[in-house]
């Protein structure tokens, strides 16, 4: 099977990835929380900005590079963490992240993976950032950030917006469950089988988390960190005051409470709190370069992409996932270059309008 068949978007990798999974797994990985108000505000809110190029102003060199935290990545798209790649391709992570490196993309690989963060960090050609769920044992946690270091992550990222997992109708009417073969191997002899993804998170990840854990983490080890799933202005600043370097404004993909505000409605207030005293990055429904190149242009310094990641892993592998990361590089470079950006620092809100033209 190959998508190398022109994928114009990620949703034609979608529909085969569709065909590839069991019902159950499909909906586990594309679910949301509730009624899935916030999973489509996510996108809903990208098509209320409307762009407003700027003409005549040399675009004949196209430069989509950018930094995060230090790091060089081709462009300023990035994969969320996720976990349990292994659902979607016996592939898993490694696949995923040899597909980042290729195109020259950071990736965030999750506590929760399928494999060891070792085994993922030996595939590596680009950069990798782990994400951190603060464990009930805390030594078990500390193990993990020097593990992290160990293998050559660049930065922590702490999600810090599902102290438990969220609602999720559909898996609760799937009554889903961790097929045998699919196990945290980070985490491996911590964990009985048979328990759903919600009772294993919650056997593990460690509900009583709260700012003074940040500062714990970030005097851990020297690599910064990143705090996770911020939605308010006032968590933002509370994230810089206890050494965040960056923040990730995310509602985790609509997954944990249905009726949080969209992640592009939140995102200007956290920008105006945390000035440019730490990065600011942006996930939920980003599902095209234009969305991209929105987020940019709002003050976000990168994009990151969740289930579209899947997508692409369930319908070829590695090669799918390169397909997918390509459709969002190229889609981003040919739009830039028609509204007038030449670069990244380009895009400002100049770029942006309010409103939807329908
Ligand atoms: C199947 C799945 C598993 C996820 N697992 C994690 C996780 O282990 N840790 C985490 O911080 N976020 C997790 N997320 C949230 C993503 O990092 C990200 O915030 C979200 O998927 C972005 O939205 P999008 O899928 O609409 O692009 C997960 C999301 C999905 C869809
Ligand atoms: O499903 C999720 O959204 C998620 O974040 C998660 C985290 C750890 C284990 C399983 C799922």
């Amino acid at each position: 099977m190959s998508v190398a068949a022109n994928p114009a978007s990620v949703y034609d990798i979608a529909r085969l990835a569709r065909t590839m999974l069991p019902g159950h797994i499909w909906d586990y990985l594309n679910g949301g929380a509730g009624q899935e108000r916030t999973l489509g505000a996510n996108r809903a809110a990208f098509h209320r900005l409307s762009l407003v190029p700027a003409v005549l102003t040399d675009v004949s060199r196209r430069d989509l590079r950018t930094t995060l935290l230090g790091a060089e990545v081709a462009a300023p798209v990035a994969v969320a963490p996720m976990a349990y790649h292994r659902l979607a391709h016996v592939d898993a992570e490694p696949a995923t992240v040899r597909a980042a490196g290729a195109e020259g993309l950071l990736c965030v690989v999750s506590t929760f993976a399928s494999h060891t963060l070792e085994e993922i960090a030996a595939e590596a050609t680009g950069p990798l950032w782990f994400q951190l769920y603060c464990l009930r044992d805390r030594g078990l946690t500390k193990d993990l950030v020097d593990r992290a270091r160990a293998a050559g992550y660049r930065a922590l990222v702490l999600t810090a917006d599902a102290p438990m997992l969220g609602y999720r109708d559909r898996d609760i009417r799937t009554g889903f469950q961790l097929p045998a073969h699919v196990r945290p191997a980070n985490l491996a002899g911590t964990t009985g089988s048979g328990a759903t993804v919600a009772e294993l998170n919650s056997v593990l990840v460690d509900p009583s988390v709260t700012w003074r854990d940040v500062a714990w983490l970030r005097g851990l080890s020297d690599l910064p960190v990143v705090v996770k799933g911020v939605l308010r202005a006032a968590d933002a600043q509370r994230a810089v005051d206890h050494g965040a370097d960056g923040v990730l404004v995310s509602n985790h993909g609509g997954r944990q409470v249905d009726g949080a505000i969209a992640t592009m409605r939140a995102l200007p207030a956290v920008l105006d709190a945390v000035g440019d005293r730490c990065e600011v990055y942006v996930d939920g429904g980003v599902r095209r370069g234009t969305d991209v190149l929105r987020a940019l242009a709002s003050g976000a310094r990168a994009a990151f992409v969740g289930r579209p990641v899947l997508w692409g892993l369930a319908a070829d592998g590695e090669a799918g996932v390169r397909a997918v990361l390509r459709v969002y590089s190229e889609e981003l470079e040919l739009t830039m270059a028609a509204c007038g950006c030449p670069d990244v620092t380009s895009a400002g809100p100049e770029l942006l309008a309010a409103g939807v033209d329908d």
